[in-house]
């Protein structure tokens, strides 16, 4: 069985992916073949030393992959896959798309193929990502073996049994490092607001996410005693967290955002 590799669609899933593989040293260069039709996007994989190629058709006949990862939009999955029906046999498929179901893989691969779906994020480019892994009943255990070890260069994977859950776990850790992004730059603003020079805050925003993040990741403490800890009782941050925390302020705000992600993503499925 060979460890060939081909990677469809290199763009900030695919790459971050594609990083974490070669960064760990799980695969070698040569064993990727990247399909990708922008120029830009195939020179910047091309760099790490992968094959690249603008479309499927010029991949060789005889190329034998052990897994086809598609990382394309969820909205050019149909017209894509049909190229790749020629490889379907042992290869095992994944696909990061939001919302679209293995059925749709099955449809166009034949109701046999070996279908992955995997929801990463993008902090995998830096193997600090969450990847949460569904696989139909025909990818062999040691193909599920060897794409899981791909997987883990990328981060902490889990799996999922019901492929339903898929579109809240895409609401949650697939699109949730924006939502965190986003939060680092609410707090610069709020700290130019305050008085702080853009690049201070910046620097203060960025690393109280980064330094919170780190210290509940490897804390044997809950998030909310970590954030009872900074809590003096009528202190500075109880005054902040009366404006978040009441009425359930940001947390619905939050549910709110992430049943948007959740709809868009079943509406993504049936697109
Ligand atoms: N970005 C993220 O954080 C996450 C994304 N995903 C999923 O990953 C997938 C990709 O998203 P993302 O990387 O953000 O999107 P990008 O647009 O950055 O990357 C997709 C790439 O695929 C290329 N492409 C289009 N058609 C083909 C084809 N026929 N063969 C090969 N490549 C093709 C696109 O080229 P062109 O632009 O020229 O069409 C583009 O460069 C999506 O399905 C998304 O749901 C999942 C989790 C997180
Ligand atoms: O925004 C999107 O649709 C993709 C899926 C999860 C993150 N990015």
């Amino acid at each position: 069985m060979s460890d060939r590799v081909v990677l469809v669609g290199c763009g900030n899933m695919g790459f971050a992916m594609l990083k974490g593989w070669l960064d760990s040293g799980a695969l070698e260069p040569q064993a990727i073949h990247v399909v990708e039709p922008a120029a830009m996007l195939r020179q910047r994989a091309g760099e790490l030393g992968v094959h690249t190629v603008a479309e499927a058709g010029e991949l060789s006949a005889d190329l034998n992959p052990r897994m086809v990862l598609i990382a394309v939009k969820p909205q050019a999955m149909a017209q894509v896959l049909p190229a790749y029906t020629r490889f379907a046999g042992d290869v095992t498929f994944v696909s990061v798309a939001a919302g679209i179901p293995v059925a749709l893989f099955e449809k166009h691969l034949g109701d046999k193929a070996a279908i992955m779906r995997v929801m990463p994020n993008t902090p995998a480019a830096i193997g600090k990502g969450m990847l949460v892994v569904y696989r139909n009943a025909h990818v062999t255990d040691a193909n599920a073996v060897f794409i899981n070890g791909l997987l883990k260069t990328s981060g902490e994977v889990a799996s999922i049994a019901d492929e339903s859950l898929m579109d809240a776990v895409t609401a949650i850790s697939g699109s949730g490092p924006a939502y965190v992004f986003h939060f680092i730059e609410c707090l610069t603003d709020a700290g130019v607001t305050v008085g702080l020079d853009r690049d201070l805050a910046a620097l203060l925003a960025m690393q109280t996410v980064y330094g919170a993040g780190a210290l509940a990741a490897q804390s044997h403490e809950s998030p909310t005693k970590l954030r009872e800890q900074v809590t003096s009782p009528n202190g500075t941050t109880a005054a902040a967290l009366d404006v978040l925390m009441s009425e359930d302020r940001l947390e619905d705000l939050i549910t709110k955002a992430v049943e948007a992600a959740k709809k868009r993503s079943v509406e993504l499925g049936k697109a």
